[in-house]
Formats: C-alpha cells, sequence, structure tokens
C-alpha cells in the first residue's frame, strides 16, 4: 500500500480579492501561510511523514510546502518540482475578478469557464500584463508546451505524464508522497485517482491548506475512494467557501 498526501497551496492574495490566478504568481495571504503551517500539523498529528515532496512552479505552493515542511521539522526532504503540476493556466481571464466576470458573460459561461471539463476560457495575448512568456522559470519549456489557456482536459493532458514518470516511481521505491500543487491540477490528479465523470467533476472543489490523504493500492487507486482530508470540517467549510467564489 502506498500514501499519497495532497495539499492545495493556502489561501493566496489573489484568493481573497476574488480574481482568476492560474499561472499568475500570487503570494499567499497571512492566512494562507497560517493554513500551510496547519497543514504541517495536521501531519505530525496524524503520523504522516513525507519521504519526498512534489510542488509546482509557483511560489504559492512553494511556499506552502516550505512552511509545512518547517513545521513538522522536514525541511531537509528531497523535492522535485515541475510546471506539469502549475495551477491549470486560466488564459485571458488572468487578472480578472471573478464576480464582474460572472456578472458580466452570465452564471452559465462563467461556470463553464470556471469548472467544465473541456471549454478552456479565451486564450491570453503574449503581450498581456498577466502573461508568463518569457518568464524565466519557464525558459526550458518549448514554445508549443507554453500553455495560452487551459482547460481542466489540458491539466490532465499535461499532469499525468508528471504522476506516472515521477509521483507513482516514487510511491513504487517505497516512499510516502506529499503534492504541494493547486485548486485545478490536483482536481485533475484527483479525477484521475477517483475515475471521476466528466461531468462530476464540475462538483469537485479542492480545499486549501488541508491535506487530503489516499492509501493506494498495487494498482496505485484509492483504497477508499475520495482519500480523507486530516481536518474534514474544516474542509467541508473550506469547499463550499470555493465552490461559492464570484457570487
Ligand atoms: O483563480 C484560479 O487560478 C483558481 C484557483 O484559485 O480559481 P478557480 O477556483 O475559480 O478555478
Amino acid at each position: 500500500m502506498a500514501t499519497l498526501v495532497l495539499v492545495r497551496h493556502g489561501e493566496s492574495e489573489w484568493n481573497v480579492k476574488g480574481l482568476f490566478t492560474g499561472w499568475v504568481d500570487a503570494p499567499l495571504s497571512a492566512k494562507g501561510e497560517s493554513e500551510a503551517r496547519r497543514a504541517g500539523e495536521l501531519l505530525i498529528e496524524a503520523g504522516i511523514r513525507p519521504d519526498v515532496v512534489h510542488t509546482s512552479l509557483l511560489n504559492r505552493a512553494i511556499r506552502t510546502a516550505n512552511l509545512a515542511l518547517e513545521t513538522a521539522d522536514l525541511q531537509w526532504l528531497p523535492v522535485k518540482r515541475s510546471w506539469r503540476l502549475n495551477e491549470r493556466h486560466y488564459g485571458a481571464l488572468q487578472g480578472k475578478d471573478k464576480a464582474q466576470t460572472r456578472a458580466e458573460f452570465g452564471d452559465e459561461q462563467f461556470m463553464l469557464w470556471r469548472r467544465s471539463f473541456d471549454v478552456p476560457p479565451p486564450p491570453i495575448a503574449d503581450g498581456d500584463e498577466y502573461s508568463q512568456v518569457g518568464d524565466a522559470r519557464y525558459a526550458s519549456l518549448p514554445s508549443e508546451l507554453m500553455p495560452r489557456t487551459e482547460c481542466l482536459k489540458d491539466v490532465i493532458d499535461r499532469a499525468l505524464p508528471y504522476w506516472y514518470d515521477q509521483i507513482v516511481t516514487d510511491m513504487v521505491a517505497g516512499r510516502v508522497v506529499m503534492v504541494a500543487a493547486h485548486g485545478n491540477s490536483l482536481r485533475a490528479l484527483v479525477k484521475h485517482l477517483d475515475g471521476i465523470s466528466d461531468e462530476a467533476i464540475a462538483g469537485l472543489n479542492i480545499p486549501t491548506g488541508i491535506p487530503l490523504v489516499y492509501e493506494l493500492d498495487a494498482d496505485y487507486r484509492p483504497v477508499t475512494p475520495g482519500g480523507r482530508y486530516l481536518d474534514p470540517d474544516a474542509a467541508k467549510a473550506a469547499i463550499e467557501a470555493v465552490a461559492n467564489q464570484g457570487r
């Protein structure tokens, strides 16, 4: 049996402002930092000690992992990072206010962009102030792999190679793996793990900063579908809050 810990980064300053974030490198809010430390405490309380950590290339996930590991006295753990764990690229919506977008385009379009499986927002222009083209952290990414927008299906397509090549490989080697990533990149992994349909995935939201633990069988499938949040009550309330963003 393998143990996998998924942690969405703590609340970011752009979560507070209600802005579409995507690949924009928004920092954690003060509350997000304490959520990240709490994630470390929850790991200690649950007696879970990761052997290796995977993060995206975005500071909010990196800092969440750092703060959780510092709290759990595990700063020495090996860490691997990849753009493949980044948040979904939100295209031309990056930097836009969620409530204003909903008011302008209506509920249906807003939710299609936010939660549908295969409808991406319009692409972002390379010269846009919120484009990541030219960002040094993606310098080794071939232009054809650099997203200008993504739907959840695109995120699954770019995250699964990393899942199989890096995360599963670590688990095959007997390591407890922690992944610090994002609302939509974790939705992609959870969809794969739990075999959630393209329709049902629209209803799945991931709360910030609360570790979600999966025990996986020999085929790296969940023993208990949905895994378990280490603080289920806090997770329930936080899931509601994510679902209601922009309202
Ligand atoms: O803005 C974003 O990048 C994401 C996560 O914060 O938002 P949403 O939950 O609307 O997909």
